[in-house]
């Protein structure tokens, strides 16, 4: 009898788990203690109850987060895919790759066509695969470079499979020459190397004229109909005039009008898997944002590994790879949340009902997003009220084997998939709601991945040693920042939504995966809670309120265990995660930094949304940077040529603790009482020191990253107010 070894393993993280439990039980037992200890002195004391009320309030809230953090911490796992293992190529399902794109001022046209590319060369068969570009700006340029990018495909294709390589974005193989990988290459690969490098820059070439003569044509007209093309043909080897199959491109540019919301990233999702169902309808799909490279052709044997394993293949929706970025620093100043969620919460959560979805570098089962889990074939009952009234669509949706037609670009499919593509064909259907990706959130991404598990649906998550996808990591502090508001205003228009996951059918889904959930979803409110300790014990220091026990106090024992103790469990696990002394303590600083401004105005975001003065809109995160950005972004030097509203509140708080902390210090030596003053004191010198670069940019710098001078008056003035008013607290 013919032993089937499996397709892939997985590892409980067991001591680390361990440890974990140890640690959860000691701290809620200190937890609680605090809170009686907070609590119990609240009633009895006479002045200063509302900074105290503040300060307990502000505890209760770090402790809720303390307690919801720890279901990423439970049941850590890694995994391994045995690919080799995988049927014969003739069994393998299609898959159908989406890149989204839509601006080609901040997505540089080059960077997404190297996405197209290595997407072109995953090891797969070609025939089942179908590339789509969805391009949500229709610029031109676009279109015309895919179309060189398809000519270049038909070199590079071979070459790749040809020599095995590995790095299939052609600019990141280019850059990477001399690395190892390459070494051991017969001279022959090198003479092929010197004809498509030069082949490359003559591509490049053309698209970077295109774009430079094209400057007009980069936004193009708001009202446009839908452009679908597709292109396809085969490829001769030139060097072993051999014929090549490489996958086909379609080239998709939904309509848009004007007067239609087109509800961002989500809407393109929907319009294309609509357009893919009437074109390939391959019944796994690939998602990549055009910053998003293929960087390993293996991953998508890698995802078929747990797809088609038979025993968890009928209720998992996808598998999904970390987010890694190429360009990111070793000390790392500005991207430092993702990591903490690819590293730590996302194999937590893969040891639960698996992680949400993070937008890009996922393989989704189609079908996912039709239906439950548990049910057997899609409902097609009342069909077009759900999907829409297209018969083309409604029966791929049913289809149970994908033939690719052979036709796929006559006028009759494509004028089909341009229907599917129209703007108003969402009308009065399920798109949206129930149907396809959601739109009730900016981030997309996680209120679809919490509707998946709501609907029976898991999922996988797979850390590959070799990164199967990299991206580009944002290099300056107002994008990182922009990019957290909007995923926190997000998060709140999922706090509000009927989805929010302790109203939303609880019962459906483990507590500790919506504990994992409300951790996530509630992280705006974070803002509360650090403004509150960044400015309330600073202002009692001048009026004279204590707000901590004394060091020689019991009580006092129980707030250092909790703040060490936390303190260690973050550090270790960004030493066991790769990460450095320097990097932990440069991540503490960029959650001040979100936690002080992004989370702030997501919510004063979310409260204008709300009386109607501004909609939350999907503000793009620029792909390219400007000049020397990256020096000093690599030389850990922030960059503060930020949104002014952001330095004011920053620069505020440290103007702020330098003062408590000199005023502090003076008490403490006048009237001989460190002991008493000591928990203040300690929290101003902490906050001063972490934030030392915005004293560095406003004091020391001269370049032109540097805080501007009125920024750092007017933190001043503020300070000179906070300090008058501070008798309010009394
Ligand atoms: O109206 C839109 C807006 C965006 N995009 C595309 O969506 C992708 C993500 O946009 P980006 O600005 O790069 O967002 P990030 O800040 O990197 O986004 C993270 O968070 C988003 C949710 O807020 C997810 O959609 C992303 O996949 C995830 O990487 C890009 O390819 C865009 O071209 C569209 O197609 N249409
Ligand atoms: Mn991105």
């Amino acid at each position: 009898m013919e032993i089937k070894l499996p397709l892939h393993a997985y590892q409980v993280h067991q001591s680390r788990a361990t440890i974990n439990k140890i640690h959860t039980l000691v701290f809620s037992i200190s937890l609680l203690s605090l809170l009686y200890y907070r609590f119990s002195t609240l009633l009895q004391i006479t002045t200063g109850k509302i900074p105290w009320l503040l300060i307990t309030m502000s505890e209760f809230l770090l402790s809720l987060f303390w307690i919801l953090g720890q279901a990423f911490r439970w049941r850590p796992i890694s995994r391994t895919a045995f690919p080799e293992r995988l049927p014969s190529d003739e069994s393998l399902p299609p898959i159908d790759v989406f890149i989204f794109t839509c601006d080609p001022k901040k997505e540089p046209t080059i960077g997404v066509m190297n996405t197209l590319l290595s997407a072109l060369c995953l090891d797969y068969p070609p025939e089942k695969l179908f590339v789509y570009l969805s391009d949500d700006g229709g610029a031109p340029i676009m279109l015309y470079a895919a179309g060189e990018a398809y000519n270049f495909a038909k070199l590079w294709v071979p070459f790749c499979k040809k020599y095995g390589i590995k790095t299939i974005a052609p600019e990141a193989f280019f850059s990477s020459l001399n690395d190892e990988e390459h070494c051991h290459m017969s001279s022959e690969f090198f003479e092929n190397l010197q004809d498509i490098k030069s082949r490359y820059k003559v591509f490049k070439q053309l698209v970077e004229n295109a774009v430079q003569n094209d400057e007009s044509c980069l936004t193009s007209t708001r009202d446009r109909p839908a452009c679908i093309e597709v292109m396809r043909g085969n490829a001769i080897d030139e060097l072993d005039k051999r014929k090549v199959e490489i996958p086909n491109i379609v080239y998709v540019s939904r309509e848009k009008r004007s007067n239609h919301h087109h509800n961002f990233k989500a809407g393109a999702i929907n319009a294309l898997l609509r357009v893919s169902g009437i074109i390939s309808n391959a019944p796994y799909v690939l998602f990549l944002d055009c910053d998003m490279y293929c960087n390993d052709p293996a991953s998508a044997r890698q995802a078929m590994c747990f797809h088609l394993d038979p025993q968890i293949s009928s209720s998992l929706a996808f598998v999904h790879f970390p987010q890694s970025f190429y360009n990111v620093s070793k000390n790392d100043i500005y991207n430092t949340p993702l990591r903490t969620c690819m590293k730590i919460w996302w194999h937590g959560l893969d040891g639960l009902m698996g992680p949400p979805i993070t937008g890009t570098c996922f393989y989704l089962k189609r079908e996912a997003l039709y239906k439950n889990s548990a049910q057997g074939d899609i409902n097609l009952f009342d069909g077009e009220r759900r999907f829409g009234c297209s018969d083309a669509f409604i029966a791929s949706i049913c289809r149970k084997h994908v033939v690719i037609d052979k036709d796929v670009a006559s006028n009759k499919v494509v004028e089909e998939a341009r229907a599917v593509a129209s703007s108003t064909y969402e009308e009065n259907t399920q798109w949206g709601k129930q149907i396809g990706f959601l739109y009730q959130s900016v981030v997309e991404d996680l209120l679809t991945g919490i509707f998946l598990n709501y609907k029976g649906w898991n999922s996988v998550f797979y850390d590959p040693l070799r990164p199967a996808f990299l991206g580009t990591g944002t290099t300056n502090l107002n994008d990182t920042l922009v990019q957290n508001k909007r995923w926190y205003s997000g998060f709140l228009q999922i706090c509000f939504s009927q989805f929010f996951p302790l109203t939303y059918r609880p019962s459906r889904v483990p507590i500790l995966q919506i504990m994992a959930y409300l951790y996530i979803l509630l992280l705006p409110f974070n803002t509360f809670l650090v403004l509150c300790h960044s400015t309330i014990p600073q202002l009692c220091l001048f009026n004279g309120i204590k707000l901590y026990p004394k060091v020689s106090d019991l009580w006092f024992a129980i707030f250092l265990v909790i703040y060490l103790s936390s303190l260690i469990q973050t550090l270790m696990e960004v030493l066991i995660t790769g990460g450095s002394l320097k990097l932990f303590w440069n991540e503490q600083r960029l959650a001040f930094f979100i936690r002080s401004t992004s989370n702030l105005f997501a919510c004063f975001g979310y409260l204008k949304k709300c009386i109607g003065m501004k909609e939350i809109d999907f503000t793009l995160t620029n792909k390219s940077s400007k000049d020397g950005e990256m020096i000093k972004y690599q030389m850990d030097v922030y960059d503060f040529e930020t949104d002014r509203k952001f330095l004011l509140i920053l620069t505020t708080i440290v103007s702020l603790n330098i003062t408590s902390l000199a005023i502090g210090i003076r008490r403490a030596i006048m009237e001989e009482t460190y002991n008493e003053w000591f928990g203040q004191i300690f929290l101003s010198l902490i906050i001063t020191v972490l934030n030392y670069p915005l004293i560095e940019g406003m004091i020391i710098r001269k370049d032109e990253g540097r805080i501007p001078t009125s920024i750092t008056l007017l933190s001043i003035l503020l300070v000179i107010v906070l300090y008058q008013a501070r008798v309010l607290l009394l």
